[in-house]
């Protein structure tokens, strides 16, 4: 495998990654049900959605480790597997690939040596944090540490865009907090970096910008802040008779309230400000058994998909 065009040197106007409807299949499983997606190069994105929302079917797409059955996928103006066969793409992946008796400097250095051309290991070390673990057996490594040491394998080839998928996934908070600090500081030197993870928190803290997913679709993309205030807010549900457009009008227009579902006298509406959606319904109309809830991110999804109704 050869190294060519380091981030740095290729086209700004170049996307990192291009998804133009993109959909995959298995059998009469619709994983992918069609993604547009256009990723800056130096941009930290986190892909963030529930089990089962096509998380890895994407990242796996962009990785060329599968086609998509409609659509295109593009990695900085190459096909995928164009683009990882110059070294331009890397992946840290949950598990596999370590042995247990080999050093974490040995594991490095072995790694290097299938590369045509790499960064120093020293580098690779230091890079993701574990030059100070780098005589340590791979099996003496917390969850953690192995964690880094993959990331320091994926470094090597220096790559532009790397993947990866949900890989803090068993990891204590302080080994997640020392991993993505490791990446974070990468990143800060130009390499694009996208991640697959369940965590909301996870993706704020790390990512400049988020593009949920759930059901094969991306559903919202924006930042941190956008993206949880979607999940900050509540739902409120009342029974209402006699419940009329102009009611449901004036409901709607209330600050905060982002949507309103009637399913005959069934009242569901989903807002950062669920006080004044209580009183209005309460004051202004014949509801009855309302209910506040919070919403979690799971059902954040659930709603913008449609797939609780
Ligand atoms: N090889 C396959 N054959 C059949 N169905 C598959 C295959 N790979 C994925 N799927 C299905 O496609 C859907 C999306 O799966 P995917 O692994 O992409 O989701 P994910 O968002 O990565 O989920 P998780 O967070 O659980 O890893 C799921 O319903 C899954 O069961």
């Amino acid at each position: 495998m050869s190294v060519v065009t380091p981030a740095r040197t290729t086209a700004p106007a170049t996307s990192a990654v291009r998804l133009d409807a993109v959909t995959k299949s298995f059998g009469h499983v619709e994983a992918v049900r069609g993604i547009d997606l256009d990723l800056a190069q130096g941009e930290v994105v986190a892909f963030l959605g529930p089990n089962g929302a096509g998380k890895t079917t994407t990242i796996d797409m962009v990785l060329g480790l599968s086609r998509p059955t409609t659509g295109t996928a593009q990695v900085l103006g190459r096909t995928p597997r164009d683009a990882v066969a110059h070294g331009l793409v890397s992946a840290v992946m949950q598990t596999g690939g370590l042995l247990k008796d080999m050093t974490v400097r040995e594991t490095v250095e072995y790694t290097a040596s299938l590369f045509a051309d790499t960064m120093p290991v020293d580098e690779a070390l230091r890079d993701a944090g574990i030059e100070a673990i780098a005589g340590r057996k791979v099996g003496k490594c917390s969850g953690g540490e192995q964690q880094r040491l993959r990331f320091a394998m994926a470094l090597l080839p220096d790559p532009a865009l790397l993947l990866l998928d949900e890989p803090t996934t068993g990891m204590d908070v302080e080994g997640r907090r020392t991993f993505w600090n490791a990446v974070r500081a990468d990143a800060e030197r130009g390499r694009t970096v996208m991640f697959a993870t369940h965590y909301l928190e996870e993706a704020d803290q790390y990512a400049d910008r988020i593009v949920l997913i759930a059901n094969g679709r991306i559903v919202a993309d924006g930042t941190g802040s956008e993206i949880r205030a979607l999940a900050a807010g509540r739902t409120v549900r009342a029974s209402v008779t006699g419940f009329g457009a102009e009611t449901e009008a004036r409901l709607r227009a209330i600050d905060g309230v982002d949507a309103v579902d009637v399913r005959g006298e069934q009242i569901l509406v989903h807002t950062t400000e669920s006080d004044a959606v209580a009183r209005f319904l309460l004051t202004e109309t014949a509801a009855r058994d309302l209910e506040i809830t919070s919403k979690n991110l799971e059902e954040a999804f659930l709603s913008l998909t449609g797939e609780d109704q």
